[in-house]
């Protein structure tokens, strides 16, 4: 069976550094910080840590239901997992991930957006 990239990076303890890196994006961008404003920090790196363990096929497997609840009152907009996507392969490439690697996890994140958006 081929690998996940979760495994590929060493599962919780490989993906800290590309945590922080996705978090530092995502603190750093008007368009989404605010939704984070009153979220603490340690809960928000949780937020990453559990993306991103998500993305790239860990442990994480959320359901469409979990989705729509996690993100009710927030009004999620396209523009909004736009940003979130473009910082999650901005990341990757950053740790060198093959565009076919980013290919995949795109696979995986694209089909929860219809649950996360206008909650
Ligand atoms: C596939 C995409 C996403 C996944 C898998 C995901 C995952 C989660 C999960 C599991 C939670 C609840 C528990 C936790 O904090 O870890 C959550 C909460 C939240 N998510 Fe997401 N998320 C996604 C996309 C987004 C996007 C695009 C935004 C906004 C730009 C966003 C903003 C938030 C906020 C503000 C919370 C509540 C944080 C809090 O105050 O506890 N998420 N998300």
């Amino acid at each position: 069976m081929e690998q996940s990239l979760y495994a590929k990076f060493g599962g919780v303890e490989g993906l800290a550094p590309v945590v922080d890196e996705f978090y530092k994006r995502v603190l750093e961008d008007e368009t989404v910080n605010r939704f984070f404003e009153h979220t603490d920090l340690d809960r928000l790196r949780r937020h990453q840590a559990h993306f991103l363990s998500f993305a790239l096929g860990g442990p994480n497997q959320y359901t469409g239901k979990s989705m729509e609840k996690a993100h009710q009152g927030f009004n999620l907009q396209r523009e909004h997992f736009q940003a979130i996507a473009k910082h999650l392969q901005g990341t990757l490439e950053h740790f060198n991930v093959s565009q076919e690697d980013i290919a995949k996890v795109f696979e995986l994140i694209v089909p929860l957006e219809s649950s996360i958006l206008h909650k």
